[in-house]
């Protein structure tokens, strides 16, 4: 049996939710046989994030090579980066073993507002990741610190979009959940034109670690041979799905149910 593989480097949630986990779940979900390189250890439940722990650099840079020692990812997505170094880590790394298909979740701030990167290493995740990206996908208030303009219109969602490519991603996505309106749009830019992903707003607190499932699905799809819009597609529907079939867990904003588009898939409820 052949599997397509993939790599996620990114932080942990205990919860379940958000992070590394999601994107294992994710991954299984979608029959794409998943890794991790963990950067930090983030204690959080649906409540907040309680503390954040990162992992030595050294700790990183080993899982870094034991993974590219021996396996052939072939799609790799980043998260929770945290610090300058570890961007400059992952990004020698990145090149040093020629990966492929790098989708890069600028994760700055959880949903509760604490910090997962640090202020400083905005401009680095500029210069060194996001060159390699085949697509970066930010929510509107990381795109607006990555691009220094302020996003209130769909033409300023378009120019932020620009402006990521031109910082080298091959392509962009504007996730549009931070928005206010009763339909979420998502600006795909692939340098040339735009795509508009258009779904409706489901009214629910249970939108833990939306960002994380909806890249790892995206990951999961390239990793299998995906085109970028295929993969953006098929993932839109993933996040969709779970954030409707909702699973009420914690006493604050809940995870996703990342079995829902599968389940689906089968006719199931
Ligand atoms: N309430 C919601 N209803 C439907 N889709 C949502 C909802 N909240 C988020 N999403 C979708 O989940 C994805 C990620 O959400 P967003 O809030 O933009 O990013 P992040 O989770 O990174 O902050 C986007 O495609 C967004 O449209
Ligand atoms: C380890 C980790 N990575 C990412 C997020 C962002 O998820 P969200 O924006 O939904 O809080 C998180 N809370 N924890």
């Amino acid at each position: 049996m052949r599997i397509a593989q993939a790599l996620t480097i990114a932080g942990s949630d205990n919860g379940g939710g958000a992070g590394i986990q999601a994107d294992l779940k994710t991954f299984q979900e979608l029959d794409v046989y998943g890794m991790t390189v963990i950067t930090a250890i983030a204690a959080q439940n649906t409540t907040g994030v309680q503390g954040v722990f990162p992992i030595s650099y050294e700790g990183i840079a080993q899982q870094l090579d034991s993974t590219g020692d021996d396996f052939k990812p072939n799609a790799v997505k980043t998260g929770m980066l945290y610090s300058t170094e570890i961007i400059q880590l992952v990004a020698e790394k990145w090149r040093h073993y020629e990966w492929s298909n790098l989708v890069i979740d600028p994760v700055m701030v959880a949903k509760g507002g604490a910090p997962l990167l640090q202020q400083q290493a905005i401009q680095t995740l500029i210069t060194e990741l996001i060159p390699h990206a085949q697509i970066t996908t930010p929510n509107i208030p990381e795109a607006e610190l990555l691009t220094g303009m302020s996003i209130r219109s769909l033409s300023e969602r378009e120019e932020a979009a620009r402006r990521l490519v031109q910082m080298g991603s091959t392509y962009a996505l504007i996730k549009g959940g931070h928005d206010t309106g009763g339909m979420i749009v998502d600006v795909l830019y692939d340098g040339q034109s735009f795509h508009y992903l258009e779904n409706i707003r489901i009214v629910t607190p249970h939108t833990h670690g939306t960002g994380c499932t909806y890249s790892a699905a995206i990951t999961a799809e390239l990793a299998k041979g995906s085109s970028v819009l295929a993969a953006v597609t098929t993932a839109r529907a993933f996040i969709q799905a779970a954030i409707e079939d909702e699973l009420g867990i914690g006493a604050g904003h809940g995870p996703t149910n990342h079995f829902a588009y599968q389940r689906r898939q089968r006719g199931e409820k």
